[in-house]
């Protein structure tokens, strides 16, 4: 049986951190409109905008044409069944509200916000939910407990023309039915012979046994089990939900009910499920323990007893992930699309047969790629389709809209599917895409030792350790053992299970070498010999750069405690440039990736180095899965204004034309002209098919400047400057840089020297 697990790959204190900075919470809201000018505020906001008040006031479904209504998702909680954790209040769900808001956004670009009703009382929060209702194009409550959320949800869905969907329970029922016919057809099981018993008479797990009835399971081989055991026909105090999948049964508790069962569903809490009721079910049998954050039993628990199992859980840890984020979001996606009424039963078995049939189909490799590098096929370890799986958002959506299509609850059906698919490919956020295939290429080979220099720091160690939890590559800090056992301990770290490997410069058995070494490099540049031992001894940098150059690491990543330049010259004197080195900074933002050159070598660049930036750049960002477009910036357009700085980039141009390089590029121009190509009507000679993805810059003021601005003003993400060009790959981080931020950079250096370093 392989090893299903990843282990947690963060601290209460990354989490925390998570949510606290750069800005609190996860989720911001950005308008689609300009508002610069006189005539767009006039147009936005009074007077313009009584014409489309007045629009909807005569026709309320104009809604959908003039406002984001069409494509905007409430997530509403009162915080009653807060994951598996209970009733916390309102206020405590808001994390986990913000948290499917960002998943809607992400995966299947749906608009989202959260909404926090401070009530119990199920009547109170129907009338709020029904007066906010008409607002939205489609509300998910979340976590609601049972049973008040039947009742809650069918009279908001009776009240409400838009869909309202307890994610819960029909997002759960949708996931574990399709895992359900995928482990059954892989244990060797029809639906109708299997026993199968569940743990949790809650919202999820009701839903999801009336679902997996549906789908052929039968009744009298179901047992539900509640707090006080199995859910019997004639048991006093049941409610109406639960009493309607009761069994006629003699079996009372769950141990009773696991022997011989081929399926257990768990949707309780943590621990319900023991390794004895485990070792007592039928051969090859079927676990799903989905309470979050912990489930009922843990993989590892299950294998310690079964290696014929075939297990999934609710996290995005373990293989085999059934959780809700595989469904609410292409859900929501299909019925935004068609406009439609509610999400009907045939929706949910559209989407559900969907997923089941994905999961069958062989498995790309840029999927493979986004998901830690696991070879991904159909089989125990492979039900249901990764949360990252890129095909989700065009695949699933089209049977959602078809399905309300043809039981008529769409407003607005879809003329053209094939149209539609190619339309929800471009929803997919391309840069996180990026980040996505980066990781992806470093885990599917995380064969490379990354030293990180200033391993004595508390980030340092934090992100050394996310590293290695992340199946990125072997880490190694540079430092004194006691001191980074100390703040290991302090960061609430224990660094024996950590197991990382400590490298401590003045003990190093090598020591002598890199200094004989490096003194060989630097004895006519004006250093002695005791020059170059201090330097080995005291400098991280100088080691570690030593450590890549004389093959016991692969990579580096420092910064953290100095300045870039100073780490560069550092750096340099160990390490040599390959054919040329720049900076290159990747730039998020609007769903567009960018990247700029050169923010961090050439301060005021030739035109010999102008090409050679393009060059090298391009080069890059081939490697990184991209084909480039270059432009090259200036203030002035194709030579209008004249200028010293511009003749430059023209020049720059001229090289390149006489190299006869193999990627487009164009200047000098200004931004706009090089990012949107409606705007280059005056110049039909210009040269590039699309909008430039490359922006080289004239010189590093201009690169660093509007790089930071764009970061600051327009909220745009910004890695890097990722050095490139060394012969071994040396990333340097911002002073003070985080933890999250640390760990992107060593997974870049990784990236460098495995993908683009072997080609
Ligand atoms: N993986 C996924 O996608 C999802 C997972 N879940 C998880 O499912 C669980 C339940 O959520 P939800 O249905 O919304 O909550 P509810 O509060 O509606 O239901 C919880 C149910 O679990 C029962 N229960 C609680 N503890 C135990 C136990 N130790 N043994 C047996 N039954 C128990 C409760 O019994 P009683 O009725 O007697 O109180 C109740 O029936 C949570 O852990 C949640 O995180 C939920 C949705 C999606
Ligand atoms: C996943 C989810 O919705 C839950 O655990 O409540
Ligand atoms: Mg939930």
């Amino acid at each position: 049986m392989p090893d299903l697990t990843d282990k947690q790959t963060f601290s209460d204190e990354d989490a925390l951190d998570f949510h606290r900075l750069p800005a609190p919470g996860k989720i911001s809201m950005a308008p689609i409109k300009p508002m610069a000018t006189q005539r767009d505020l006039s147009l936005a906001y009074s007077p313009g905008v009584a014409v489309p008040v007045l629009a909807i006031a005569a026709d309320i479904d104009k809604a959908y044409d003039y406002t984001s209504k069409g494509n905007l998702v409430a997530v509403i909680s009162n915080g009653t069944a807060i994951l598996g954790l209970g009733n916390l209040g309102h206020m405590a769900s808001k994390p986990v509200m913000e948290g499917k808001a960002v998943l809607f956004k992400r995966f299947a670009d749906v608009d989202s916000f959260d909404v926090e009703v401070k009530t119990t009382d199920p009547d109170e929060f129907i009338t709020v939910v029904k007066n906010i209702g008409d607002t939205w194009g489609g509300i998910n409550l979340e976590d609601i407990k049972s049973p008040e959320c039947f009742e809650i949800e069918a009279q908001l869905q009776d009240l409400l023309d838009i869909p309202v969907f307890h994610d819960d329970q029909h997002g759960t029922a949708i996931i574990s039915t399709a895992g359900l016919i995928n482990a059954a057809h892989i244990a060797g099981k029809k639906l109708e012979d299997l026993k199968v018993v569940l743990t949790g008479a809650g919202a999820a797990g009701l839903s999801s046994i009336g679902l997996m009835k549906a789908a052929g399971v039968r009744a009298e081989n179901t047992v539900i089990i509640d707090r006080e055991g199995v859910v019997y026909k004639g048991r006093a105090n049941v409610d109406q939900w639960k009493a309607a999948h009761a069994t006629d049964t003699h079996l009372r508790t769950l141990e009773e009910a696991m022997v011989g069962a081929d399926v257990v569903i768990g949707l309780s809490a943590k621990g319900a499920i023991t390794k004895e009721m485990v070792a007592s079910m039928a051969p090859n049998p079927i676990i799903f323990a989905m309470a979050n954050p912990d489930p009922e039993i843990t993989p590892e628990d299950v294998q310690s007893v079964r290696s014929d199992a075939i297990i999934a859980t609710g996290r995005s840890d373990y293989a085999n992930q059934v959780n809700n984020v595989l469904g609410f979001p292409y859900i929501f996606r299909g019925a935004l699309d068609v406009r439609a009424r509610r999400v009907n039963h045939e929706m949910k078995v559209a989407c559900a047969q969907a997923l089941a049939a994905l999961a069958r189909e062989d498995v790309p490799d840029e999927v493979a790629a986004a998901y830690r590098g696991r070879k991904l096929k159909f089989g125990r370890d492979y039900i249901i389709p990764t949360p990252f799986d890129p095909r989700l958002i065009w695949y699933i959506p089209p049977f959602v809209a078809q399905a309300a299509m043809d039981t008529g609850v769409a407003r607005k059906p879809i003329e053209d599917m094939d149209e539609y698919r190619t339309r929800l490919r471009s929803r997919l956020d391309p840069s996180a895409a990026l980040m996505q295939n980066i990781s992806g290429a470093v885990r599917a080979a995380p064969n490379k030792r990354v030293v990180f220099a200033e391993g004595e720091e508390t980030s340092v160690i934090r992100a050394a350790w996310g590293f290695k939890q992340a199946e990125l590559g072997t880490p190694i800090l540079l430092g004194r053992e006691e001191l980074i056992r100390k703040n290991a301990a302090e960061a609430g770290l224990n660094f024996d299970e950590m197991a990382i490997e400590i490298v401590n410069a003045r003990v190093s058995e090598h020591n002598a070498d890199y200094t004989d070494w490096l003194y060989e490099r630097l004895q006519r540049r004006g250093y002695l010999r005791r020059d170059v031992q201090r330097m080995i001894n005291q400098d991280r940098n100088y080691f570690a750069a030593a450590m890549c150059a004389r093959g016991q690491a692969d990579c580096m990543v420092t910064g953290v405690t100095r300045n870039f330049n100073m780490v560069l010259k550092e750096v340099r004197r160990v390490l040599d440039v390959k054919e040329r080195m720049i900076g290159l900074s990747i730039l998020l933002a609007k769903g567009r990736t960018l990247f700029v050159a050169d923010t961090s070598i050439h301060e005021l660049p030739n035109a010999e180095e102008l090409a050679e930036i393009a060059i090298q750049a391009a080069e890059t960002v081939r490697k990184l899965g991209k084909t480039p477009r270059v432009a090259f910036l200036s203030y002035s357009t194709f030579g209008n204004p004249p200028g010293d700085r511009a003749e430059k980039v023209r020049e720059a141009i001229r090289i390149l034309d006489a190299r006869g390089v193999d990627f487009e590029y164009e200047g000098e121009m200004p931004p706009e002209l090089a990012l949107d190509p409606e705007q280059r009507a005056a110049y039909p000679f210009m040269r590039l098919s699309g909008h430039a993805n490359v922006l080289v810059m004239p010189a590093i003021h201009s690169a660093a400047i509007s790089t930071r601005l764009v970061q600051a003003l327009g909220g745009a993400t910004v890695i890097g400057p990722l050095l490139v060009g060394l012969e071994k790959s040396v990333q340097i981080v911002s002073l003070g840089a985080s933890v999250s931020e640390i760990i992107t950079a060593a997974t870049f250096a990784a990236y460098e020297e495995g993908a683009i370093g072997e080609e």
